[in-house]
């Protein structure tokens, strides 16, 4: 028969590491209280027939969180075979609290005093003989980090199991004992032997969930309340109270039996850190530094190194093998480009000035099949013999990422040295593998291979325009996440992050919400999909679901692009857009805070946040990368699954269409005729009331949800067409008002296909995650609208539907946020925490 053992004890007591190290599997630990919030099972090594459990921590079985509720209905429902109680040496005291109410669930418990690295190197003693004897089981040293004695534990435990029966040492004061007596008497007694103490004492205690369960009778319920009332009144305390307090005197006098603190008094290093990081002035700005250097570390320096390698090597063109030879080649292929430029430029001038330039322009065309490097030479010296000494040319210079242009001008002079230049390079692009060890990326050899088997057209297009592309675009975030979370896993293994939560939480409990809310945040402003991932170090489950919906309404790294396109082309490049995002995206988390906590749904106390503060220590690399990649696989499997199928649906939906009526495939520049279009077509008049209801910013907005980057190419593709640039229609297309209501809707509305599955994973809901996109795109929308309505109004638009129903919004927005809150209801809940 199989035996059942659980591991039970406080929050960051080392169960998880215990756990890993008893069953060799990988669950995430981490140094902070509230790692591990459901319950996970493995078979012992070596032992098929004993399952071990792993629990959430829990400080007592009196059930606050809903950690605490798992815990304990695993413990009193399904009664495992034995419990191994691990106990942080470090932190007797307040460990052997659950220990003394472990004991008396009529279970067989084994205790495993944690941490003995430590308490050794601290130079403490625990006498454990003492201490198992105090308590009435078996207690064992173990240092679950190192390994030690673990074994020895878990032996220690199954023989419990079979063999023993714990019964707990310790009685409280006659009174008490009195009444529990009368309550074991009077409903109690069909219960098995060993289980009616435990129930007793919650019965006195008058816990809801028990006294639920029982389903007592009115009167038998009167008479138990006689006996409480009457315990109450002789110590003068209410029932719950006395129990707890109690315990600790209990506690207490065994500690000073069997445990020897020389440490006592003294600062440990912990608080000695402490002191400074936690600083009522320094810690912010410590904070801002150390995220800083994360932040620049893994998204500017190492990071876009590790993304462009990605993104432009592994699936671009190709990349030098350990970076010999690039820099070389990026010098020689700036160089080419500048003097291509220079010499396109020219050729621009002129054809504006009137003269035919068709001949060299053909010439010059190094995409055309034909292209003759010679043939380009000659033309390009013939046309330069015809342009007149002292010609300035002023052309439009387009940026490939924001495509903004700008003017610029040369002289026959750059001119001469533009042509020295090309001439250098024969007339063509260097090659880059002409410099280093070349290796070329994975659409080159996927197009050199379809192209050798002979593949059909869409195919092709279908695996390199949609797959290759739509998922190598995600898949090259991959480097730069693993970068991030290197470093995030350090600060959340040595202890770090459990301070910063504790130091935000002085600023955003102001608006209700948790300090922990402010890691997901500032990571998104990197990238939403870890974002939402950090979110997990929220212990409160409501204020988790309010941080994951909240967290994308910061701009991520590939929202800037778009804000870029829209400062430069509707407002003229002015700066403030930009800023004014970021000021838009905080806002909206923090309103939407207020207004969430308000509501039934997320109410309550901003996470009774009695989170302790673990001792520092030096994480083992092991733990480290097993966490780095844990996170970093799942978004690379997503990968693999939800984006690959949204990358193929976008490329059938935007390659194929009707051109004259017949179905079929079709080229670039024929996407207006695309489903894409035709869908765009169909559903843009709901962004009507927000200005940009035309098919195109529609398609750029839908496209933007498989990642944000999207939209800046989309909107380039759509807006390419008839006279101007791509910035000079986008300007004829949107108005100031329109054009920010774009951008507003854009950026608040539901993330990318990436951040959406993040979501949809962390909340583990299909109701919650229909939930939080609703929210985001309904507010997007409504933001979109009153900022649209609003200022065409101020700038003398009419007064229609839409004005009222902005202003309705507005109203509406006002009431929800500035109505009071139910503050009883909050100390209610503040009370009972602090009663622990
Ligand atoms: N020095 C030392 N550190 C340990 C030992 N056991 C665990 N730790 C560290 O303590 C921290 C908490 O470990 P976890 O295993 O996640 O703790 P847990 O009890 O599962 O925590 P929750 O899931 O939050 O309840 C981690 O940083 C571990 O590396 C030990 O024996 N010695
Ligand atoms: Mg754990």
């Amino acid at each position: 028969m199989s035996l059942t053992i659980a591991l039970a004890g406080n929050p960051n007591c080392g169960k998880t590491t215990l756990f890993n190290g008893l069953t060799g599997s990988n669950q995430f630990v981490g140094n902070w209280p509230g790692v591990t919030v459901e319950k996970k099972e493995g078979k012992l090594k070596q032992h098929s027939d004993v399952v071990i459990t792993d629990l959430p921590g829990i400080y007592s079985l009196s059930p606050y969180t809903l950690e605490e509720v798992v815990a304990r209905n695993y413990l009193l429902g399904e009664r495992p075979d034995a419990i191994l109680n691990i106990i942080d040496g470090t932190n007797l005291e307040r460990n052997l609290y659950l220990t003394t109410q472990l004991t008396e669930l009529g279970i067989p418990v084994v205790v495993a005093v944690n941490m003995m690295d430590i308490v050794e190197k601290n130079g403490d003693k625990i006498n454990i003989e003492e201490l198992g004897r105090e308590l009435g089981c078996k207690v064992v040293e173990i240092s679950a980090l190192k390994g030690r004695g673990i074994m020895e534990a878990a032996e220690a435990a199954i023989h419990a199991a079979k063999n023993e029966k714990t019964i707990p040492q310790h009685t409280f004061c006659g009174s008490v004992e009195h009444a529990l007596a009368h309550i074991e008497e009077l409903v109690l007694h069909d219960m098995p032997e060993e289980q009616q103490r435990w129930y007793a004492i919650k019965i006195f205690e008058r816990d809801s969930k028990v006294l639920e369960q029982l389903n007592l009778s009115e009167e038998t319920r009167a008479h138990i309340e006689k006996d409480i009332e009457a315990a109450e009144t002789e110590e003068d305390d209410d029932s719950e109270s006395i129990i707890t307090n109690e315990r600790y005197l209990y506690i207490a006098s065994i500690i000073k039996g069997c445990y020897k603190k020389v440490s006592a008094g003294k600062l440990t290093i912990s608080d000695k850190i402490d002191r400074i990081v936690t600083n009522r002035i320094l810690a912010l700005p410590i904070f801002a530094v150390i995220m800083f250097i994360v932040y620049y570390v893994s998204v500017t320096t190492v990071g876009t190194v590790a993304t462009d390698w990605a993104n432009d090597g592994v699936f671009g063109d190709g990349w030098h093998l350990f970076g010999i030879g690039s820099s070389a080649y990026s010098d020689v292929a700036d160089e080419y480009n500048e003097a291509l430029t220079v010499a396109n430029g020219f050729v621009t001038y002129e054809s504006e000035q009137g003269v035919d330039t068709s001949a060299v322009e053909a010439a010059m065309d190094a995409e055309s099949e034909d292209y003759d490097p010679e043939a380009a030479k000659a033309a390009l010296t013939q046309f330069a013999a015809t342009i007149p000494a002292g010609t300035e040319a002023t052309y439009e210079v387009e940026d490939e990422e924001t495509l903004a242009t700008e003017d610029e001008t040369a002289t026959v002079d750059d001119l001469t040295a533009a042509m020295a230049v090309l001439d250098q390079d024969g007339y063509e692009a260097p090659d880059p593998a002409n410099y280093g060890v070349w290796i070329p990326g994975i659409p080159v050899f996927v197009e050199k291979a379809l192209t050798s088997i002979g593949c059909a057209d869409w195919l092709s297009g279908l695996i390199l325009d949609g797959i290759v592309a739509g998922v190598g675009a995600v898949l090259g975030f991959v480097p730069q996440m693993l970068v991030l979370f290197i470093f995030l896993a350090f600060l959340e293994a040595c202890g770090y992050m459990a301070r910063v939560a504790f130091i935000m939480d002085r600023i955003f409990r102001r608006f209700g919400l948790s300090g922990k809310s402010f890691i997901p945040i500032l990571i998104g402003t990197g990238c939403g999909v870890p974002g939402i991932m950090a979110s997990r170090t929220i212990e409160n489950e409501k204020d988790r679901r309010m941080t994951i919906m909240t967290t994308t309404f910061i701009p991520c790294g590939a929202k800037t692009p778009f804000i870029a396109m829209v400062a430069g082309a509707i407002f003229g490049g002015a700066a403030w857009v930009a800023t004014s995002a970021y000021f838009l995206g905080i806002a909206a988390i923090i309103c939407s805070g207020v207004i969430l906590k308000k509501t039934k749904i997320f109410e309550g106390d901003p996470a009774p946040f009695v989170m302790e503060l673990p001792a520092y220590h030096m994480p083992t690399v092991g733990t480290v990368l097993r966490s780095m990649w844990e996170r970093g696989w799942s978004f690379i499997k997503k990968a693999g699954t939800i984006i690959l199928l949204s990358t193929i649906l976008v490329w059938f939906l935007s390659y194929f269409g009707w051109v004259d009526g017949s179905f079929g495939m079709l080229a670039e520049d024929q996407i207006d005729c695309s489903i894409l279009a035709k869908i765009g077509n169909a559903i843009c008049w709901i962004f009507a009331p927000l200005g940009f209801g035309n098919w195109q910013a529609t398609v750029a907005s839908i496209t933007g949800l498989i990642a944000k980057e999207n939209i800046v190419g989309t909107m380039g593709i759509l807006y390419s067409s008839g006279a101007g640039t791509v910035y000079q229609n986008m300007a004829a297309t949107f108005s100031l008002a329109s054009g920010y209501a774009f951008l507003a809707f854009n950026l608040l509305c539901a993330p990318c296909f990436a951040a959406m599955g993040a979501i949809r994973r962390e909340m583990n809901s299909t109701k919650w995650f229909l939930g939080a996109i609703g929210y985001q795109c309904g507010l997007a929308y409504l933001v979109g609208l009153v900022i649209y309505q609003i200022s065409s109004l101020l700038s003398g638009g009419g007064f229609g539907i839409g004005t009222v129903a902005a202003i309705v919004v507005i109203v509406l927005f006002f009431f929800l946020l500035l109505r009071p809150s139910k503050k009883a209801e909050i100390r209610r809940n503040t009370l009972a925490v602090d009663a622990r």
